[in-house]
């Protein structure tokens, strides 16, 4: 297709459309040094630790690093694969498991994922999606529920990458997804397979990760949308109130956190003679340290060293094929109306290139 109109280059017939699931994030290595890194990053987020900036950085490096590098190196090696990290090849797969169901539905669309932080970074995939022409962008914070450390921390590392940049691509958010129907039947179906294999338990525990308590207070809807979670996933397995219970695990620092914790709940249950209990974690889309290590490995000694008796814990959802297709199918209806079904031409993209770069663009990367 011949053009004529230099602006095509930015806005015509080349445009490209990604989706961009961005996770936490995880070490490079299971190593003091390596966490060291990761954990200076993220704890040195606003978002994650709300303490004015000065005090904090003397606790973080005197005191918070020294320590727990090497304490969480050791917690990580207990659970790394040959893959690497479980939340990072978690996320690989999901990635690559929605791709081929964009591909498989007709859909021109890059897929790709990000960290918040350690690699990749949110930075260098919005750099390199921008090397390759992509204009819109569906960012998919990988949290069902919204979370001011989380989701809107996501926000915050693309708009620094936005306020550096020249050419901003459109840009939707999901939010959440805590309530989506896809969602919930996707963990239902998960449960329900294994309890056709296992039976019921007397206690299903829906752990979430915890927050600082004044962040509910604050107007964090977190807590709340891990509750209506917690209620929808019941409703759908027909469990009534005494049947399972929602907690929050994962507390950091010596502030009140949301409650009930986790662990001390499992060691309750265990003692009021609860023989067995099965945990899920409905706020963890991908399996990493704190289900694989902090739940499947510790809260499973918490319960069985106070008395229970069977403890089962219930994978993430994962790259499972039933979740990815309805996850897929829900990330389609956020991108209507970017016309993803017509193909990207590459002659025309070479050619507005070509034209633009006889014009002396500079910003074709
Ligand atoms: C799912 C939502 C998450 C919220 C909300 C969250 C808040 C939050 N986390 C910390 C401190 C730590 N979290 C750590 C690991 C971790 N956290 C999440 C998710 C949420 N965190 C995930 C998925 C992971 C696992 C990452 C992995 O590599 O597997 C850690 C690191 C591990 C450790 O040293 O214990 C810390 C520290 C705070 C302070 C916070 C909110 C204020
Ligand atoms: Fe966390
Ligand atoms: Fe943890």
């Amino acid at each position: 297709m011949p053009l004529s109109d230099p602006t095509d280059y930015q806005h015509g017939a080349a445009a490209q459309t990604a989706i961009l699931l961005v996770n936490l994030g995880t070490p490079d290595a299971p190593t003091s040094s390596a966490l060291r890194r990761y954990l200076g990053e993220f704890l040195s987020d606003p978002r994650v630790v709300e303490i004015p900036k000065p005090v904090w950085w003397l606790i973080l490096n005197g005191i918070v690093l020294p320590i727990r590098s090497s304490k969480s190196a050791a917690k990580y090696a207990s659970v790394w694969t040959d893959r690497g990290s479980p939340l990072q090849v978690g996320t690989a797969d999901l990635t690559q498991a929605v791709a081929a169901e964009m591909a498989r539905a007709g859909h021109h669309v890059l897929v790709r994922y990000a960290m918040r932080y350690g690699n990749p970074s949110v930075a260098s995939v919005l750099d390199e999606l921008a090397r390759q022409n992509v204009t819109r962008i569906l960012l998919v914070p990988l949290y069902p529920q919204y979370c001011a450390a989380t989701t809107a921390s996501t926000l915050d590392a693309v708009s620094a990458w936005m306020r550096r940049s020249r050419r901003l691509p459109e840009l939707r958010v999901l939010n959440h997804f805590h309530d989506v129907p896809v969602y919930i039947e996707a963990l239902a179906d998960k449960i329900e397979t294994q309890w056709r294999q296992q039976g019921r338990p007397d206690r299903l525990v829906m752990s979430f990760h915890g927050m600082p308590a004044r962040t509910l207070k604050l107007g964090d809807p977190y807590y709340c949308e891990c509750h209506k979670t917690g209620r929808l996933l019941a409703e759908r397995l027909g469990l009534g109130a005494s049947d399972y219970v929602v907690t929050f695990q994962s507390r950091f620092g010596k502030q009140e956190w949301l409650q009930p914790y986790t662990e001390p709940t499992l060691r309750k249950l265990a003692q009021d003679g609860v023989a067995r209990v099965d945990v899920v974690c409905p706020g963890f889309t991908v399996d990493c340290l704190e289900t694989l290590e902090e739940i499947a490995m510790e809260g499973k000694q918490a319960f069985l060293s106070s008395g229970g008796k069977v403890f089962h814990y219930i994978d993430c959802l994962n790259a499972d094929a039933h979740w990815a297709q309805g996850f897929s199918k829900l990330l389609t209806t956020h991108l209507q109306g970017w016309d993803t079904m017509a193909p990207t031409d590459p002659g025309a993209l070479a050619a507005t290139r070509a034209l633009a770069q006889a014009m002396g663009a500079d910003n074709l990367g």
